[in-house]
């Protein structure tokens, strides 16, 4: 596989496409580390099975490029930077640190830096997880059969603090899918196993789970009742 196919591909073949996500702390500054060092949570989260990792990195989420380093050095799965990237420079960090993939949120990025952005995380052999909210940025998604394509149940410009509404996802899966992306991954609020097969069972190739996964009392059971 190529570099740039990598986190995809693991995700497709993996018996449980959850992509794990380590976030120091919430959107409203609670802790979610618990104590824990980062690269023993992305221990516990590859021992558990999850397919592909993701690190936050931005400094909302208490996150640092540091963390980067640490997450993609500590287990062999594939790493997806979340941050707020915009510039080519940060798409050369996040190669050099390690990183398979790289967030580029639609909302955030006008469609020619979009477009842009894409292309240079493509020919790093990068990724793009592309997050989107509508269906007018699904549309809009360049590359859609080398990208992932995210829909975020989430509000970003709400630093990610709404509940989230899984329906989201539901209702823009045929939009997704008809881009051609060969990786619709349903991401943000996901809160309990039963909701995640829904979604897996709904059509989603994968899914991104942050704040439960890190409150969970077993990331051994909670991602086992998926398989
Ligand atoms: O913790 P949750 O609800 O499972 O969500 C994870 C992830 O989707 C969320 O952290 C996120 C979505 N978009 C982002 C952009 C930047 C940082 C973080 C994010």
């Amino acid at each position: 596989m190529t570099t740039a196919n990598r986190f995809t591909r693991t995700l497709l073949e993996a018996p449980t496409p959850v992509i794990a996500e380590v976030k120091p702390r919430t959107g409203d500054g609670n802790d979610l580390l618990r104590g824990r060092s980062a690269a023993a949570i992305a221990l516990e989260y590859a021992a558990a099975g999850a397919a592909c990792l993701s690190v936050v990195t931005g400094r909302w989420f208490g996150g640092s490029v540091d963390l980067l380093r640490t997450v993609a050095s500590a287990t062999g799965l594939p790493v997806l930077q979340k941050d707020f990237i915009i510039r080519e420079k940060q798409l050369e960090t996040a190669r050099a640190l390690g990183a398979s993939a790289v967030l580029l949120t639609a909302r955030l990025l006008t469609a020619s830096s979009l477009r842009r952005m894409s292309g240079q995380a493509l020919s790093l052999g990068l990724t793009p997880f592309v997050e989107v909210t509508d269906e007018e940025e699904i549309d809009a998604v360049p590359h859609p059969q080398d990208s992932v394509i995210a829909v975020n149940n989430k509000n970003i410009e709400q630093r990610e603090l709404d509940a989230g509404e899984l329906g989201r996802s539901l209702r823009l899966l045929p939009a997704v899918r008809a881009t051609g992306t060969p990786c619709p991954v349903s991401a943000s609020g996901i809160d309990t196993p039963v909701q995640a097969a829904a979604l897996l069972d709904a059509g989603y190739a994968g899914l991104l789970v942050g704040t439960t996964l890190l409150r969970a009392a077993n990331v051994d059971e909670w991602l086992g009742a998926l398989r």
